[in-house]
């Protein structure tokens, strides 16, 4: 079981659409949403594994190649970060342990719980909205595991698309401090920012096309430069 069953009662649950109703952009924070004992071997696998590449988008293009990045200029980049390749761990199976395997396992079980039908009815009640995958052409580059190094940053952008509905974001830090930095930040509405810490099982879930829902990572301290910032992005659609 992912869940905490007390983080999802039906006093909770009406909690949170209070919550949401109240707040610009339309958003939430739970800590403590799941298992904590299942997420930090999730992160063990996170921190061995060497199944990482690094993703760069400028706002005119996603996914761009070295010669586009170097072609744009600083205020055209937004994101410069590792995505997890979820194949490539079954890929290299015969040069991994059993155990390994096994570990690595419970990284793949916990995306595609986020995508099940036990989590998605979950968000649905939240968000009172039916959330389905069933026209979306590939629901599992919607959920992925991302990591920030030092040099690494998420600039302002919306997340907003036509049938998007909700965007989950969770924390995967178990050493955080004041200092670390690498907090979330809403824009809010007139100016009044909201910033998250990325705190371990701590879960955003915002609406992305409500007002002040644009959002950008505070640069993490040099500081800590021997640390990467881990969070699951997942998106949700209504069509
Ligand atoms: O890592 C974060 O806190 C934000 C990530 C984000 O904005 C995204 O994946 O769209
Ligand atoms: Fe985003």
């Amino acid at each position: 079981m992912w869940l905490n069953e007390q983080k999802i009662s039906d006093a909770a649950i009406s909690q949170y659409r209070k919550l949401l109703r109240k707040s610009i952009p339309k958003h939430i924070v739970i800590d403590g949403l799941f298992d904590l004992s299942k997420l930090d071997e999730v992160v063990k696998v996170l921190q061995q594994s060497s199944c990482w590449q690094t993703q760069k988008h400028t706002y005119f293009g996603l996914y761009v190649d070295d010669k586009q990045w170097q072609k744009a200029n600083k205020e055209q980049r937004f994101v410069q970060r590792d995505v997890w390749l979820r194949n490539a761990l079954s890929a290299n199976d015969t040069n991994t342990s059993h155990t390994n395997n096994i570990n690595s396992n419970i990284a793949h079980d916990f995306l595609a719980y986020l995508r099940g039908n036990e989590f998605m009815p979950v968000l649905s009640r939240i968000f009172n909205v039916t959330l389905t995958d069933m026209h979306v052409a590939d629901p599992a580059i919607n959920t992925n595991y991302f990591r920030l190094g030092p040099n690494d940053f998420v600039a302002e952008h919306a997340d907003d698309s036509p049938g998007r509905e909700v965007c989950m974001l969770l924390y995967l830090n178990q050493e955080w401090d004041a200092h670390t930095g690498g907090e979330l930040v809403f824009a809010g509405k007139n100016d009044q920012q909201i910033s998250i810490p990325p705190l371990h099982n701590r879960c955003v879930l915002f609406d992305p096309s409500t007002e002040g829902s644009e959002h950008w990572v505070n640069s993490l301290n040099t500081k800590y430069a021997d640390r990467f910032r881990y969070n699951v992005t997942s998106w949700y659609w209504s069509e």
